[in-house]
């Protein structure tokens, strides 16, 4: 007979090791510190923007744009924070209320919210939207007061449609005591091309831009940063530097860069190391993309996860290293999409779903000339072979396609 192990005292013993870190948490990217090093200037022209709240004056309405994690959303809350603390001790009303629009992505959930900040009683869904506009619009002209809207990832709002945006920005016209301004925050510098041209210039009234951090000022951030989070003595020389030259590559991105120092002090701590080295901070820049990867390959749609499995087949063809073309690629689509019964799109349409797999940096695709053949594009692979492989095999459509190569791949190339 087996005898169950004792797991007596197992959470325990666990808990019982040294920890190498002091307070994990600081390096999550739902916390704020006190202090944003090196930007202030964005500190102060947003602030310089947002003072006229203070005065009872409608503050401009503000477009901030930056690649992620150049801190836009740190500094428009830090901001947003300063300002309503100010004005508490000044007694003057002003509400700065954030939404985060990759989560509240609907026109009627994102009016439902705001009504609710101001404690109005409105359900989360089934009534009209012009109904719960109408709510907020009583809610907040009840008394002077300056409201600021922060709508983080604004882009994903738009989405679906931009009346809100347009409601929004002529609420002031419909108010007689409150005043309303917004600040949109995206990482995506054309998603204005798609708005009504009235939203476009009411919105960017202001518009500021977010630059990448060099590497020497991650290595700050990450400084400011591991002194809360890890115990003295902890970390390896080299750690800091090293994930703040591979966040500089990438673009300059500090949520990148502390994720690196997270992830470093967690794989040194799961070996019971008493130190983090520049191995683990390798580790961790390996493990965190093919975290990505995983995550944006499983979020694909079928046809895109088709396509890239095409290019996964051509590749592992025997020919290494050979670069695909997009008519051999189409070829395999076809032929995948055949085997699964799945419609077949056309050549056209499938090179578009690979420009978006090439601008989700999944594929590189770079125009060859064949001389009087014309032009093709070359394909090769930016993400690993064998994690994308099983990722797109979770896919229960896709499943069916673990033996394809043997069936017709061999009929194909020999
Ligand atoms: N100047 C800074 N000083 C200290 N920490 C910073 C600074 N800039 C960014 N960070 C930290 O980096 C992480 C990412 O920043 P933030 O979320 O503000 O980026 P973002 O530009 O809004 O990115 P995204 O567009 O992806 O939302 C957060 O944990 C934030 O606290």
């Amino acid at each position: 007979m087996i005898k169950a192990q004792s797991l007596d005292g197992l959470f325990e013993k666990l808990l019982d090791g040294k920890s190498i870190f002091k307070n994990k948490e600081v390096l999550r990217p739902s916390y704020t510190p006190d202090l944003l090093l090196h930007r202030n200037d964005q500190i102060n022209s947003l602030a310089t923007i947002l003072v006229s709240a203070l005065r009872g004056e409608t503050p401009s309405n503000v477009l901030i744009y930056g690649k992620t994690g150049t801190g836009k959303t740190a500094v428009t809350r830090y901001v947003g924070k300063e300002l309503e603390r100010v004005s508490e001790d000044k007694s003057i009303f002003c509400s700065v209320v954030y939404i985060n629009c990759e989560v509240i992505d609907t026109q009627y959930r994102l009016l439902a919210n705001l009504a609710r900040h101001f404690e109005e009683e409105v359900p989360m869904t089934g009534w009209p939207t012009d109904q719960v506009f109408m709510k907020f619009k009583e809610a907040i002209d009840s008394r002077e007061q300056v409201i600021i809207i922060i709508l983080d990832e604004i882009d994903k709002l738009i989405k679906k449609g931009d009346d809100v945006l347009y409601n929004l920005s002529r609420i002031n016209t419909d108010l007689r005591k409150a005043k309303v301004s917004m600040i949109g925050v995206s990482n995506d510098l054309k998603f204005t091309e798609f708005l009504d041209p009235r939203v476009k210039s009411s919105l960017g009234e202001e518009e500021l831009i977010f630059p990448p951090y060099d590497a020497e000022q991650i290595s700050d951030i990450l400084k400011q940063r591991a002194k809360m989070a890890y115990n003295d003595g902890v970390l390896g020389e080299m750690v800091i530097p090293l994930c703040a030259a591979f966040a500089a590559q990438e673009h300059g991105d500090a949520r990148r860069a502390l994720d690196l120092l997270r992830v470093s002090g967690e794989i040194a701590e799961r070996e019971n190391q008493p130190q983090v080295l520049e191995e683990h901070v390798r580790r961790a820049q390996e493990k965190i993309e093919i975290d990505r990867v995983v995550e944006v390959v499983r979020t694909l749609p079928t046809q895109s996860k088709l396509v890239l499995y095409s290019i996964i087949l051509l590749r592992n063809r025997g020919r290494e290293g050979k670069n695909v073309t997009t008519g051999e690629m189409y070829n395999v689509y076809r032929q995948l999409c055949h085997h699964i019964d799945v419609d077949i799109l056309t050549q056209r349409r499938v090179t578009d779903l690979m420009s978006e797999l090439d601008m989700l940096g999944i594929v590189n695709a770079v125009v060859v000339s064949k001389g009087r053949y014309g032009r093709t594009k070359e394909i090769s692979l930016s993400v690993p072979v064998e994690n994308t492989r099983k990722v797109l095999l979770e896919d229960y459509r896709l499943k069916p396609l673990v033996d394809f190569k043997a069936s017709v791949f061999n009929k194909m190339f020999s």
